[in-house]
């Protein structure tokens, strides 16, 4: 990853957020399912292992457990490194070529980012590999800004080079478009120059599409690098339909604005045919510019597997058992 200053924000826009219409989300969810019914089984053979490939190298490789410990976020920077097994790699053909499948990151609480650097740094792989820590009250939102900016800066200052934040919920639920402008505003502030902010907007708890559209909206004019759907820790987390809507809005923003922000769906994202389907998602909506790791990542904690699995068969032709991961 490269990390270069970022600005993509702008000054907040009133009258462009009473400008936005009622979204329905019956259309919406036909529109979704049915071009995904459509395009998802014609991705076959060596083109659906090249895209899991790519969804492999957009991975946000993620533990957010209260049993967090140097030696899991160590063997999850190890994971990160050499996501497939060696047997894998050289049976796709992998293991002499330029081509080196990592994932893009690794996502971890603010206390777990210390030992993340130091395990990336034995492997002489930071920052190519990313550190992302979740911040600013992660998951509920629901403490002092004073903290939620501390917790940021903190996380910077201990070699974080990207920064999960959650927005507070009730600033949109109360359409206090504005605070939340200014909030998010001073969260940039506090990433510093060189570390990127997603911004997780929780849409499993804003209520309605509208204002997520609102939300995603107003995260970009403070100045998000990416905008994020969910913590994994809310009830309904990721979906295609809330993508659907916030890619739109990265689309109108980009045309309006004149900035590329990415988009990083997560929460609940466990199988090759899930991450594909956000693939073919931003594909759709956004181009094929937005699918690389700096526009696009995918926050899972339990997906790598199933990819594993599915690259392995493909390449030998053999299905692998649970056991033959055991002694990773
Ligand atoms: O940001 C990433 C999410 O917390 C991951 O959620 P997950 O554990 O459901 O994959």
């Amino acid at each position: 990853m490269s990390f270069t200053e970022t600005n993509r924000g702008c000054d907040f826009d009133a009258a462009w957020l009473e400008k936005v219409p009622y979204i329905n989300s019956n259309p919406i969810v036909q529109l979704v399912n049915s071009f995904i019914e459509k395009r998802l089984p014609l991705l076959k053979g060596k083109q659906r292992a090249a895209w899991l490939l790519r969804a492999i190298t957009c991975i946000d490789l993620t533990t957010l457990a209260g049993d967090d410990t140097s030696s899991n976020v160590t063997r999850l920077c190890q994971k990160a490194a050499e996501p497939l097994p060696m047997d894998t790699v050289a049976a796709l053909g992998l293991a002499d070529s330029d081509l080196v499948i990592r994932t893009a990151a690794i996502c971890v609480y603010p206390s777990r980012v210390s030992d993340a650097v130091e395990a990336l740094n034995r492997m002489n792989l930071y920052p190519k590999i990313g550190v992302a820590s979740v911040a600013a009250g992660f998951p509920s939102g629901q403490y002092s800004l004073k903290t939620r900016l501390e917790e940021i800066r903190g996380a910077v200052a201990n070699g974080a080079t990207e920064i999960d934040i959650v927005i507070d919920r009730s600033l949109v639920l109360t359409k206090q478009w504005k605070p939340l402008y200014d909030e998010l505003k001073q969260m940039k502030e506090a990433c510093g120059p060189h570390a990127h902010m997603k911004s997780i907007l929780a849409t499993g708890e804003l209520g309605s599409l509208t204002n997520v559209y609102k939300a995603s909206l107003v995260a970009m004019m403070a100045g998000s690098d990416f905008i994020k759907t969910s913590t994994g820790k809310e009830t309904v987390n990721a979906t295609l339909v809330v993508s659907y809507v916030m890619c739109r809005a990265i689309g109108d923003y980009y045309r309006q604005v004149g900035y590329k922000v990415g988009f990083k769906p997560a929460g609940g994202i466990r199988t090759a045919n899930d991450a594909l389907q956000y693939l073919i998602l931003i594909k759709e909506q956004l181009g094929k510019e937005w699918l690389n790791a700096d526009l696009f990542r995918i926050g899972a904690s339990g997906l790598l597997l199933d990819i594993q699995k599915e690259l392995h068969h493909f390449a030998t032709g053999y299905y692998p058992k649970v056991n033959d991961y055991l002694f990773e």
